[in-house]
Parts: structure tokens; sequence; C-alpha cells
């Protein structure tokens, strides 16, 4: 049987992040990919023009469409906008009891718009992280999640555990926004072990959509039935990949490339995994 991802999330008309990241990205791992849109952006390489929010019970509806006839072995979480939109999809992880919930707490574009209002940080914390399997902040996210400074290791450590306690099964905290002597390193905690996932850093300005693309590639791999750290881990070849083919369109931060292990599979990936 064919795996089943479903993605609930923002449009980017631009087509590198949000649901068209998501959906290329399901196609890519071989499963089958279903969107449920939570807001319209007008979006490209240089920003966010615009953000028009589908209206609740539209979002309820394609939910229940989805999920009743369907059905999904995996779902992921992207830009959700608003409080009232974190309640009607935390109901519904509720009622179908979503096993494989990923979350993205989306809540800046890497160009620096707003994709989350400030008042619905709580409703993630409260309602939506706690039925979670992983959650995959990033570093700017993980510091309104927890109101914790990151500048050191132990920082970072303490930070995932924080987060770790507000219910998720697995944290994963990306390292993309403080790179450091030329290295970009990824943290994954299950609650027993600290994974420390690290690449090389790619000198490019083309990584728009790089955080939706590999939280979606750990739901395909979820669906498909792969246990979280090897999940993280094979999604983590995928966006470092899709980084290094990245495409130079647009006049700002370009996409990555979704097809990149498919089109170049002699791509070598020197990535480390450190437990402990
Ligand atoms: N220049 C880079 N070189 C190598 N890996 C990178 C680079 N930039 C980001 N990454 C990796 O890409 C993934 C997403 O990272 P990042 O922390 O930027 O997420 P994000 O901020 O949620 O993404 P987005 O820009 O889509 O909002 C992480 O695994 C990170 O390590
Ligand atoms: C719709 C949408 N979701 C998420 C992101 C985060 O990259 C974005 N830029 N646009």
């Amino acid at each position: 049987m064919l795996p089943k991802a479903l993605t609930i999330a923002g449009s980017d008309s631009g087509g590198g992040a949000g649901i068209q990241a998501d959906l290329k990205t399901f196609q890519e791992l071989d499963t089958f990919g279903m969107s449920v849109i939570t807001a319209v952006t007008a979006q490209n390489t240089e920003g966010v023009q615009g953000v028009y929010p589908v209206e609740s019970e539209g979002i309820d509806q394609q939910i229940t469409s989805v999920m009743d006839d369907i059905g999904a072995d995996a779902v992921k979480t992207g830009m959700l906008f608003d409080k009232e939109i974190i309640g009607i999809v935390a109901e519904k992880s509720r009622y179908y009891k979503w096993p494989n919930l990923v979350v993205d707490p989306v809540m800046v574009s890497t160009s620096g718009s707003k994709l989350l209002k400030n008042e619905a940080i709580d409703a993630l914390i409260n309602e939506l992280i706690p039925q979670a399997a992983i959650i995959t902040p990033n570093i700017p996210e993980a510091k309104e999640l927890t109101g914790l400074t990151i500048q050191t290791v132990d920082d970072r450590k303490n930070t995932v555990k924080e987060m770790y306690k507000m219910g998720a099964s697995a944290v994963l905290l990306k390292g993309g926004h403080e790179k450091n002597k030329g290295k970009v390193v990824d943290l994954f905690y299950d609650g027993r072990t600290f994974h420390y996932l690290s690449v090389p850093e790619i000198n490019t300005p083309h990584t728009h959509g790089t955080g939706c693309t590999y939280a979606a590639a750990i739901t395909a791999n979820l669906a498909k039935g792969l246990p979280l750290p090897e999940a993280v881990r094979k999604a983590k070849m995928f966006i470092h990949a899709a980084i290094m083919h990245g495409f130079s369109i647009g006049k700002g931060s370009g996409p990555t490339n979704h097809a990149a292990l498919r089109l170049y599979p002699d791509t070598r990936v020197e990535m480390e995994v450190e437990t402990e």
C-alpha cells in the first residue's frame, strides 16, 4: 500500500515553501501527498506580499473530507496563523488520533514576515505540541517557545529538554540560524538520547523553504513506517542534498531542489552523527 501523508499548512505561491514544498517532498519520497490549506500567501523569493487566511469552516471541512475518506499515515502541520486554526487542528488530531504528527512551529518566514500571530503561541504549546510525535523548531522559534536564551551547546540541550517537557515524543532543534565554524548542527532528543546531526555549511542564499521541506521529509519517512531517529537522519540527507542543488531563480532567496537525491544520486552528504 502506498503510504499516505497529509500536510496542513499555508500555500506559497512561489512554490518553494509551505504546501508546495510539502507536496513535492511527499512525491519525491514515494508517498501519496494530500493537503489542507490554512492560508493563501502571496509570496516569492523576495518575501511575503500578502496573507489571506482560509475561514475556519473551510479548514475543518478539508480535514474531515480527507480523513473520513482517504486517511493518513502521517500528518504534518506548518503555517497555522492563529489560535482558532490551531484549535481546529488540535481537535481533529484528538478525534482522528494521528499517531505520526509532525509539528513544525512556523512563526516567521525566511524573509521576516509573520506567519503566526503572537497570541497563538500559547495555543501551540498547550493544545498541539502535546499531541506531536516530533516538533521541529528553528532556533528563534525555540526561543519563543521556551523564553530561554540559546548560545552554548548546553543552552541547546536545556532548551530541547524544556520543549520535550511540553509533551511531544521527540524534539528536533534545527541549527540553520546559528552556524558555527562552517558547521550546521541539528539536535534531536527523544527523552533518552541526544543525537547531534552535523553537516558542513553550504554557502548559498537559496534556502527558501528548507524548514518545510525537512519536516515534510520526516513526515513522509514516518508514513513509510521508519522509526523516528531514522526518519530524521534520512530527512536530513534529503534536505542537505536539496540545498546543495538549490535553484537560483527569482531575485531573492531561491528554493531548494526537492528532486536533488533523485536527479543526482551520487550526491555525497558528509553528515556526522554523535549520540550521548
Ligand atoms: N547554509 C546551510 N548549509 C547547510 N545546511 C543548512 C543551511 N541552512 C539551513 N540548513 C539546514 O536546513 C534545515 C532547516 O534549517 P533552518 O534552521 O534554517 O530552518 P527554518 O528556519 O525552519 O527554515 P525556513 O528558512 O524554511 O524557515 C536544517 O537541517 C539546517 O541545518
Ligand atoms: C506558506 C509558508 N509556510 C511556511 C514558510 C516558512 O518558510 C513560508 N515561507 N511560507
